[in-house]
């Protein structure tokens, strides 16, 4: 099962630039969680905070005892290993072939035989959908292979949480469709925690368990999707549904072009801007229930019964 990843009174600034101060949360262990948020708000500083790739001044992140923010270099470096990233370019090595690609951190951090390696990578390539493509090179195949190539990679050192910076970034529909199915697959069958920032509202409304979003130097929500897919706030509301007029100005760094394709992203998930809750993806038919479903029911009803005793 995956593990829990909390964050409390996290501030990061560069220089005398805050980029969002006291963030809050908790990613619950073996939950999908997506962190929106327009461009610029520090979701990718967000991400490297958290596995401990960029250091904020204060506040703490706790992953398995150990604080990625605090803690000395050895043990973050330590608790690392219990991450799969997969950043928004899949991050190929364009020299290699997919096989050795995926199978680079197996080489570099276990000492596992050719003939291992071989047994799991092929067994990840098979989970993300690329048989018989391993023998490609990054150069010869699409942007959504690559990414599939970029979250086997991501998957090989049997990650308890995985990170997923814009894994839409350069997809078409059809293609973030799938991406968002495999995503769910994927959490069914390992079980891992997973954290995916994105701006796709397709990805936001059909696949996390849980939302967030940044905004102007800090969180301004992070729950169950059920309560920010009809949340009355206005930042959250405004993205959702996709309107001009609101918090959300041409100041967070868009041009034109972002705010309509976002636009026309928005229309076209929640359908006529309607505030119901879109029905969450289930894992494909053959796959095992999601393990974190019922755990997240009886964190929600313990988290009910808490607030009306
Ligand atoms: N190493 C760095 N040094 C200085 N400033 C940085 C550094 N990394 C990020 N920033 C700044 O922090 C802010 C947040 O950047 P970040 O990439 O996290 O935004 P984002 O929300 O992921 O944006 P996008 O959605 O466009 O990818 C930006 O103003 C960026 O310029």
């Amino acid at each position: 099962m995956g593990i829990e990843v909390v964050v409390e009174g996290l501030t990061k600034s560069f220089g005398r630039q805050t980029v969002w101060r006291d963030v809050t949360l908790t990613l619950p262990p073996g939950e999908v969680s997506v962190m929106l948020g327009p461009s610029g708000t520090g979701k990718t500083v967000f991400l490297k905070s958290i596995i401990g790739l960029i250091r904020p001044e204060r506040g703490r992140v706790l992953v398995d005892g150990v604080d990625m923010v605090g803690s000395p270099e050895r043990d973050v470096y330590r608790a690392r290993k219990l991450f799969g990233l997969m950043f928004q370019d899949g991050a190929l090595f364009g020299s290699m072939h997919l096989f050795d690609n995926i199978a680079f951190p197996l080489r570099e951090h276990t000492r596992k035989t050719e003939q291992e390696i071989r047994r799991i990578v092929m067994e990840r390539i098979d989970m993300v959908g690329l048989l018989g493509s391993e023998a490609k090179f990054p150069g010869e195949i699409s942007g959504g292979m690559r990414k599939r190539a970029g979250l086997a990679r991501a998957l090989v050192l049997d990650p308890q949480i995985i990170l997923c910076d814009e894994p839409d970034s350069g997809l078409d529909p059809v293609r973030t469709a799938y991406l968002s199915q495999l995503l769910i697959d994927l959490n069914a069958q390992i079980d891992a925690t997973m954290l995916i920032v994105t701006h796709n509202l397709d990805i936001a409304a059909t696949v996390p368990d849980n939302m967030g979003m940044l905004f102007r130097g800090g969180l301004v929500a992070f729950g169950p999707r059920e309560e920010l897919l009809t949340s009355q706030e206005p930042v959250v509301e405004q993205f959702l549904s996709g309107r001009r007029a609101g918090p959300i100005g041409m100041s967070e760094e868009k041009d034109e072009a972002v705010i309509a394709r976002e636009q026309l992203d928005r229309t076209t998930v929640l359908g006529v801007r309607s505030r119901n809750v879109p029905q969450q993806l289930e894992p494909s038919p053959g796959l095992p229930a999601r393990a974190a479903v019922q755990r997240r029911r009886q964190r929600l009803l313990e988290l009910r019964d808490g607030a009306t005793s």
